[in-house]
């Protein structure tokens, strides 16, 4: 079986269309979208994603206020800067660019922001929100992938899923949202007895691990739908994910690619956030 591309960066420009046309329409009653992005250090990789969502706020019309931080910034200046925003009338989302340096505590940072403003859906609010199916902001990625599958069709009421990683920005979220969909949700992690047993399970596997291909291709169930959110670089420079991607896709119906997956799909819903609460505002 050849598996089905899960084009991400098509389906991301789709979505960034409709949300310029929704920007413009917001301008013309006089709400123009704002994100706040703030930067603490100089991080390369960071600093190649927060640049990328800039250009995409400009592409789509939103306007976008940089806060470019020095890596000795203290917690308490950082709290001050996230309490000016909060106040800011022209800023809709506030965005805090993780990791942060060693001496600043996240937990502190993310539940500073307002959760009105959490368009990242990091605050404890907009998880709680998430974990008892009420409205609210849903982080980045896991919204992304779940656009990523309602497009290609697939439904997942009673259907096996299994999530690899457990982290509070993609495994724990994508599984609580998987779950709403009335999916029986299997969520794996580094204690995992018999990994392989539990993807071979799935009618949809979604890793988040962090480790190049390491699930294998000769695990998937033919017919699994794959989403793999993983982005590793590899000491020659390329980027692979979580996926041996040859293989799977060789048993899987569909699969993502990486690049052109899951990643721009990310910053797309942040847009999709920003532009929600612009219209949610006061
Ligand atoms: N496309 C996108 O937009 C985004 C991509 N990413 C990428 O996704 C990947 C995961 O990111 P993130 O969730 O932040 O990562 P974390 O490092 O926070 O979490 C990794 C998870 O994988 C689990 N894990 C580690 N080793 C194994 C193993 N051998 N078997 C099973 N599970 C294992 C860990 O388990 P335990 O909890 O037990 O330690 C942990 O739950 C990374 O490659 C990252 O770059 C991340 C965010 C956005
Ligand atoms: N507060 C906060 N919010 C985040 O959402 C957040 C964060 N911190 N810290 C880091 C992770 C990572 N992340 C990605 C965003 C876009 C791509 C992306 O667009 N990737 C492209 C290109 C990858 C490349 O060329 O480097 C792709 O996969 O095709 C990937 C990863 C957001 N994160």
């Amino acid at each position: 079986m050849a598996a089905t591309l899960i084009d991400g960066k098509a389906l991301a420009a789709r979505l960034r269309q409709q949300l310029t046309t929704e920007v413009e329409e917001l301008r013309q009653r006089g709400v123009v979208p704002g994100l706040a992005v703030v930067l603490v250090g100089d991080d390369p990789a960071s600093r190649v994603y927060v640049s990328m969502k800039e250009k995409a706020c400009a592409q789509v019309g939103i306007f976008s206020a940089e806060h470019r931080l020095p890596a000795e910034t203290s917690q308490q200046q950082l709290l001050e800067l996230i309490g000016q925003l909060n106040q800011d009338r022209r800023i809709d989302g506030i965005l805090v660019q993780l990791p942060l340096p060693g001496h600043i505590d996240e937990n502190a940072i993310i539940a500073a922001i307002d959760p009105a403003k959490d368009v990242d859906g990091f605050h404890p609010v907009s998880v709680g929100r998430l974990a008892i199916g009420q409205p609210g902001f849903r982080s980045c990625t896991p919204f992304g992938v779940m656009k990523m599958l309602e497009d290609i069709g697939c439904d997942l009421n009673g259907k096996e899923v299994v999530v690899v990683g457990r982290s509070n920005i993609v495994g724990k979220p994508v599984a609580l949202m998987c779950l709403a969909q009335n999916a029986t949700v299997t969520l794996c992690h580094s204690r995992t007895r018999d990994l392989a047993a539990h993807v071979g399970r799935a009618d949809v596997v979604i890793a988040a691990v962090g480790r190049p291909e390491m699930i294998q291709g000769d695990w998937i169930k033919p017919g699994a739908v794959v989403i793999d959110v993983g982005i590793n670089r590899l000491a020659d420079g390329r980027l692979v994910g979580d996926v041996a991607f040859e293989a799977a896709a060789a048993r899987a119906s569909a699969i993502t690619p990486v690049p052109g997956g899951v990643g721009p799909m990310t910053i797309t819903m942040l847009l999709y956030n920003t532009v929600e609460s612009a219209r949610q505002r006061p």
